[in-house]
């Protein structure tokens, strides 16, 4: 086990470039099992979901090979084998399993996922998408058992808009016999790219991207090349620290427009900010403005980015309200970031910033995937050294991260956990 340190109070500068998308990967890596021939994909980042996706595919039987950042998988020999327990717990989007292998094999047994705490994560719009498809899906002690005769295309009304279930159902729709209409679908970018990634294997699909989603079943899908769209969260981190600590910095390998949100909040800040077709470049200051932030489904402001962003407000002058709409549990940084000398209090689902404050190193644990990147960039803007644990979360979605900051500037470091550490941290 480790642990990150950081220097922090000092400032950064230079570039540096986004890796693909954590989001897309963990979708497009299991929509490969649909294909009956080699799908190479390339772009992607080195995260330890990517890693676990891929033991779970050669679980499978498949055969795959991940070099530098390109996967290449040859579906051909995978078989519906159970997974019940194992890795498909160590992470949220091992649920694409579910809809790759119905698609393909019209069966599956999947455990029921892991990912970040973030209170309730229900997959039932999932499970009604798969019984609207033909699916009979039962939960037998922590497992999802999907079975099905045939798939047969439906019109599928989400509930809830959500990520997950858009993909997953378009995913065992474009094997299924006829037209699936996916109405009131997610937006997000993600989605587009897994259906690109779909459409270049055969398939055919209308408006993603939209909420009304059009695939038509096909019988056949086959090996493509696909290269990943970049990792809009992972570039709003960088924007984020570099607007806390930066004089200016230069986001390579980014698409803008997937940060728009983001931008006008930074606008509105007083944050300057230039985009190209593929960069955005910031310049920071030490005259922020507090402003209120309300997650919401994309194109709102994104609940990943949600946790960073509080880091950032308790430099603004004023008070800001962060609410969070899509997981109104989402605060469980808040108390590491108090331990740093931020003032946060928490009501309901929104947590209210009071600022200018100087952050002051600290020991905090990361809780979860952006509670980690919020303690990284609280690092980076406290006097004297944080000493951050909880890695496991953060090695899930931030691609060579201590490489990227050290670029920038900063000094962080990895530290292996004493065992007298170990047990302080086993114990609380
Ligand atoms: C691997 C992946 O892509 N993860 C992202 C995905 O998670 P994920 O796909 O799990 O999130 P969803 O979009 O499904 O969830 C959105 C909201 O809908 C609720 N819900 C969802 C499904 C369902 O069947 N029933 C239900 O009630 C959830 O509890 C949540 O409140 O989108 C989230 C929201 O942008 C992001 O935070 C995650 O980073
Ligand atoms: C919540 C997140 O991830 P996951 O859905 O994979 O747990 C995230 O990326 O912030």
């Amino acid at each position: 086990m480790e642990k990150l340190k950081i220097a922090g109070g000092y400032p950064l500068k230079g570039s540096v470039r986004i890796s693909g998308a954590k989001n897309s990967a963990v979708a497009l890596i299991p929509a490969t099992i649909l294909a009956e021939s080699t799908v190479s994909i390339d772009g992607l980042p080195d995260i330890s979901d990517v890693q676990i996706l891929k033991d779970l595919i050669e679980e499978i039987g498949g055969t795959v090979s991940l070099k530098n950042d390109e996967i290449v998988i040859d579906p051909s020999n995978i078989v519906s084998m159970p997974l019940p327990n194992g890795k498909v717990k160590k992470l949220r989007a091992s649920y694409y399993l579910m809809g790759a292998m119905l698609g393909r094999f019209k069966k599956a047994v999947i455990g029921l996922p892991g990912g970040c705490h973030l209170g309730p994560r229900p997959i039932d719009q999932h499970i009604k998408g798969f019984e609207a498809l033909g699916a009979r899906v039962t939960n037998e002690q922590g497992a999802i058992y999907l079975r099905a005769d045939e798939l047969r295309g439906a019109r599928i009304y989400l509930d809830v808009v959500s990520v997950g279930a858009t993909i997953n159902i378009m995913l065992a729709a474009v094997r299924a016999k006829g037209q699936t209409i996916i109405e009131n679908a997610a937006k997000e970018p993600e989605i587009i790219d897994v259906a690109t990634l779909l459409s270049s294997m055969g398939a055919k699909i209308k408006g993603a991207g939209t909420d009304v989603i059009r695939i038509q079943g096909v019988d056949k899908l086959s090996g493509c090349h696909h290269t990943i769209i970049p990792d809009r969260i992972e570039a709003g981190t960088y924007m984020i620290l570099g607007a806390a600590m930066a004089k200016e910095v230069l986001i390579d390998n980014v698409i803008p427009l997937h940060l728009e949100s983001l931008i006008a909040k930074f606008r509105e800040m007083g944050i300057m900010v230039e985009t190209t077709e593929d960069q955005i470049w910031i310049a920071g200051t030490d005259n922020l403005k507090a402003v209120d932030i309300k997650t919401l489904v994309y194109p709102g402001f994104p609940t990943d980015l949600q946790q960073p962003f509080t880091a950032l407000l308790t430099k603004a002058k004023g008070t800001g309200m962060v609410t969070d709409t899509i997981y109104g549990a989402r605060f469980k940084h808040i108390d590491e970031l108090r331990r740093m000398n931020a003032q946060i209090k928490v009501e309901g689902r929104s947590a209210i910033v009071t600022g200018p404050v100087q952050l002051q190193g600290a020991k905090v644990k990361a809780s979860d995937l952006r509670a980690g990147a919020s303690l990284v960039v609280a690092g980076l803007m406290a006097e004297g050294i944080t000493e951050i644990t909880g890695l496991e979360h953060i090695d899930r979605g931030y691609s060579q991260l201590e490489e990227k900051l050290t670029g920038l500037g900063a000094t962080i470091w990895r530290e292996k956990l004493s065992e007298e550490e170990i047990e302080q941290l086993q114990n609380s």
